[in-house]
């Protein structure tokens, strides 16, 4: 059976496409959605694609990819990543590895994106790509 990816996204990204396509891209979750799906049947692998504008979901959706054995988190918490030890916390809680994944590259924009709870806990980060970063990503959990 493929191993799973859990690729998890926070508040706003299901509004993603739509405004803003300066900096986020033209790209809707739906797009790139597709894009992963493609790529992971070539990897053997699944994606499980979810948006929470709730940070308790996203807690509970790591707590189940370990529940669940995931081979690994792809993890845009959106403007939770500055200001949520709550999923800090998650992902130091459990054992399946996380990668941060951005859009935009948060460190290049306001000061208040400078602070990231989610890099400071997780595998690593990849940001700045656009659609992209996921990809990027993707190829990263796919060596783990
Ligand atoms: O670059 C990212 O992917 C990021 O995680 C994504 C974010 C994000 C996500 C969704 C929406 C918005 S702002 C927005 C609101 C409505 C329409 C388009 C964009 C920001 C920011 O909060 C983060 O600082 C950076």
């Amino acid at each position: 059976m493929a191993d799973s990816i859990y690729v998890l996204n926070g508040p706003n990204l299901n509004l993603l496409g739509l405004r803003e396509p300066e900096i986020y891209g033209s790209d809707t979750l739906d797009d790139i959605a597709g894009m992963l799906e493609d790529r992971a049947r070539d990897l053997d692998l699944t994606i499980d694609m979810r948006q929470s504008n709730h940070e308790g979901h996203l807690v509970d959706w790591l707590h189940e990819a370990q529940a669940h054995d995931a081979k690994a988190v792809l993890l845009n918490a959106g403007a939770f990543t500055h200001t949520s030890i709550a999923l800090h916390d998650a992902i130091k809680g459990i054992r399946t590895p996380v990668i941060e994944v951005h859009l935009s590259n948060p460190l290049a924009r306001e000061d208040f994106r400078h602070e990231s709870f989610v890099g400071r806990a997780a595998r690593g980060t990849i940001a700045g790509f656009g659609a992209l970063s996921y990809l990027l990503a993707l190829e990263a959990a796919a060596r783990f």
